[in-house]
C-alpha cells in the first residue's frame, strides 16, 4: 500500500558563486589599458514557497537531492558572469521546516510564504572591481564562495479551517472538489485519498480552507486502514465536518453507525498538549449523496436522530451540488467567528530576526591549546567568507586577504590574545585554513616601497604638485585654441573647473586622471575598498 508521506529530509546544495576574472584590457597602442576582469555571478538560492495547490511532499520523498545552479565566472572586458537561477521548491501550506537538530526554522502556515533554505554562494569580484587608485592593476580576483550545503527536514501539518472526515468513499474529496477549485482524485474505491487535499472556498467575503483526510474505518486508531497518522493535519482545524454516506449499498453500514465509529476513532486521537481535543471542536454533519433517491430517503430518516443529538445537519450532494451553498455559508460564519476569537488571543511569540548591532564584533579569537603550542582560531562570518574567496596560489590574493583581516582588526586581536609571529592561526570553526602568522606590520616597509597590486608599467600619470599643475595650466591657456581643436579631434568632452575655478575643457583621459586624483584626495579610495568587501 502506498504510504503516506508527510516527513522528508531534503539534501540541499546551493549553487556556488562564480569566480572573479583576472584580465587586463589590451588595445592597439595600449597593451596594458587597465584591469577589466568581470565579477562572477552569484549562485542560485534554493527557496521554499508554500502553495495551496501543492498538497504533498511526495515529490521530495522520491527525489530528496536538490541543487541550484552555479553562478558563472566573470570574463574579460568587464563581462560579469550570469547568476545561477533560483530553484523554487513548492511545498504545501502547513509545512514546518526544521534543521538537522530538529530546531524549527520556519512554519510555512500561509500561502505564498518564501523561505531561502539554501542560500547560493556569493560571486567573486573580478580584478576590475578590486582596482582602486592605489591598487591600479590587481593581479588577482576573488573566488566565488560555496553555497549552503546540508540537510533540512520538512514536516507537513496541513492547516485548514475545516476538516472533512468520514468513511472511505463517503464523498469527502468530491465535496472538496465541488466547493473549491481543488481537483483531488475521486474514485469509487476505498482509500482513494492518500494525503489530505486542500481547497480554498470563497463564500461571500470570507475565504477559508477545507481539507479532506483519508477515509477512516473502525480500528483506525489502532492502525487499520491508513491509520490515524494523518489526523495530525486536523490538529490545526477549527471545525470538523462529518461526511456521511447516505448512498451506500453496503448492508452493514448506515450513517448513524458510521458516525459513531468515526467519533470513537477521533476520541482516541491524542492531540498535543495545549490544543482542544478533536471532539470538543465545532462539528457539523453533511448527509451526502442525496441526489440518488435512496440517499434522499435515508437522509430524511436519520436527520431527526442526528438533530436530536445536537448536530447541525445539511443534506448535500457533491454531484448535483444541492445544499452546498448553504453549507459553505454556515462554515464561513463559523470560521469568521473563530478568527475573531483567535485574533484576540495572545499571539504566540514569533521568531524575529534582528539585524546585527552595528558595533557588534564581527569575529572572535579563541585560543586553543595543542601539543604544538597554542592555536589561535578566528571565528566570524566575514573572515571565514574572505578565506573562501581567496585563491591561495596567488600571492597577491593572499596579501589582499591579510590586508582585509588587518583592517577588520584581526591582527590587533591576535596580538591581544598573545599570538606572536609564527603562531598557528586558523580561520573557520571546522578544519578551516591554517596559517603561520606573519603580522603585516613587518611587511609595512614593503608596502610603502611598492603598494600591493601596482604595476609600474601602468604608472604613467604621476601625481603633480600644485606648482607644476599651475604651470601646466598656464601653458594650456596659451595653447587653448590649439588644444580645443585637438580635443575635438579626440572626440573628447567635459568641462572641468581648475584650481582657480576657471572652466577648462579637456580630453577624456585627462579628465579621468583628474577625477581619479580628486577621488583620492577625498578619500574615495576608502569607500571603494569598502565596496569591494561587499557586505
Ligand atoms: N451519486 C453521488 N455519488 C457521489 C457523491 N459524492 C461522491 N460520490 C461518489 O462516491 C465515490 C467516492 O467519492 P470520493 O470523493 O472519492 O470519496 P472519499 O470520501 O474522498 O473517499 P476516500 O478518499 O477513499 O476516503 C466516487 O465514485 C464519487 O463519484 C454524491 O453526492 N452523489
Ligand atoms: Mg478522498
Amino acid at each position: 500500500m502506498a504510504s503516506f508521506v508527510d516527513q522528508v529530509t531534503l539534501h540541499l546544495i546551493g549553487g556556488h558563486g562564480g569566480n572573479g576574472c583576472v584580465s587586463v584590457k589590451r588595445e592597439k597602442f595600449k597593451p596594458l589599458a587597465g584591469p577589466d576582469g568581470g565579477s562572477g555571478g552569484d549562485g542560485g538560492d534554493i527557496v521554499l514557497v508554500s502553495d495551496v495547490q501543492t498538497t504533498t511532499l511526495l515529490n521530495y520523498h522520491r527525489s530528496p537531492h536538490r541543487r541550484s545552479e552555479h553562478g558563472q565566472p566573470g570574463q574579460g572586458d568587464h563581462k560579469s558572469g550570469t547568476s545561477g537561477a533560483e530553484m523554487v521548491l513548492l511545498v504545501p501550506v502547513g509545512t514546518v521546516v526544521k534543521d538537522v537538530e530538529g530546531n524549527e526554522l520556519i512554519d510555512m502556515s500561509e500561502h505564498d510564504m518564501r523561505f531561502v533554505v539554501a542560500a547560493g554562494g556569493q560571486g567573486g569580484l573580478g580584478n576590475a572591481a578590486l582596482a582602486t587608485t592605489k591598487r591600479k592593476a590587481p593581479g588577482f580576483a576573488l573566488l566565488g564562495t560555496p553555497g549552503f550545503e546540508g540537510d533540512v527536514l520538512l514536516e507537513l501539518k496541513v492547516v485548514a479551517d475545516v476538516a472533512f472526515v468520514g468513511y472511505p468513499s463517503a464523498g469527502k474529496s468530491s465535496l472538496v472538489a465541488a466547493m473549491s477549485a481543488a481537483k483531488p482524485k475521486i474514485a469509487d474505491y476505498p482509500f482513494t485519498t492518500l494525503h489530505p487535499n486542500l481547497g480554498v472556498v470563497e463564500s461571500g467575503e470570507t475565504r477559508y480552507t477545507v481539507a479532506d483526510v483519508p477515509g477512516l474505518i473502525e480500528g483506525a486508531s489502532e492502525g487499520k486502514g491508513l491509520g490515524l497518522e494523518f489526523l495530525r493535519h486536523v490538529e490545526r482545524c477549527s471545525a470538523l465536518l462529518h461526511v456521511l454516506d447516505c448512498g451506500t449499498l453496503d448492508p452493514g453500514r448506515d450513517p448513524i453507525s458510521d458516525l459513531d465509529i468515526i467519533l470513537g476513532e477521533l476520541a482516541a486521537y491524542p492531540v498535543p498538549e495545549g490544543q482542544t481535543p478533536l471532539l470538543e471542536r465545532p462539528q457539523f454533519i453533511a448527509l451526502n449523496k442525496t441526489d440518488v433517491p435512496e440517499g434522499k430517503e435515508l437522509a430524511e430518516l436519520v436527520r431527526p436522530i442526528l438533530e436530536e443529538r445536537g448536530y447541525r445537519v445539511f443534506d448535500v450532494s457533491a454531484v448535483s451540488r444541492a445544499g452546498l451553498r448553504e453549507l459553505s455559508f454556515v462554515l464561513a460564519e463559523l470560521v469568521e467567528a473563530d478568527r475573531i476569537v483567535k485574533a484576540t488571543e495572545v499571539a504566540k511569540p514569533r521568531i524575529i530576526i534582528r539585524p546585527r548591532a552595528v558595533n557588534e564584533k564581527e569575529f572572535t579569537v579563541k585560543v586553543e591549546g595543542g601539543s604544538f603550542g597554542n592555536v589561535y582560531r578566528v571565528i566570524g562570518t566575514k573572515p571565514e567568507r574572505w578565506v573562501a574567496q581567496t585563491d591561495f596560489t596567488n600571492d597577491e590574493a593572499v596579501g589582499f586577504l591579510a590586508d582585509r583581516l588587518a583592517k577588520l582588526g584581526v591582527e590587533d586581536e591576535l596580538f591581544k590574545s598573545g599570538a606572536v609571529p609564527g603562531s598557528t592561526v586558523m580561520i573557520g570553526a571546522g578544519g578551516g585554513v591554517v596559517f603561520d602568522w606573519e603580522p603585516t606590520v613587518s611587511s609595512a616597509a614593503e608596502l610603502i616601497a611598492s603598494p600591493r597590486g601596482t604595476d609600474t608599467r601602468l604608472e604613467e600619470g604621476r601625481r603633480l604638485t600644485s606648482k607644476t599643475r599651475r604651470a601646466a595650466y598656464l601653458e594650456r591657456m596659451d595653447a587653448k585654441t590649439a588644444a580645443r581643436a585637438e580635443l575635438e579631434l579626440e572626440g573628447a568632452g567635459g568641462v572641468w573647473n581648475d584650481d582657480e575655478g576657471f572652466e577648462v575643457e579637456m580630453s577624456r583621459t585627462e579628465r579621468a586622471r583628474r577625477e581619479a586624483e580628486l577621488a583620492e584626495t577625498e578619500g574615495a579610495e576608502f569607500a571603494e575598498a569598502e565596496s569591494a568587501d561587499r557586505d
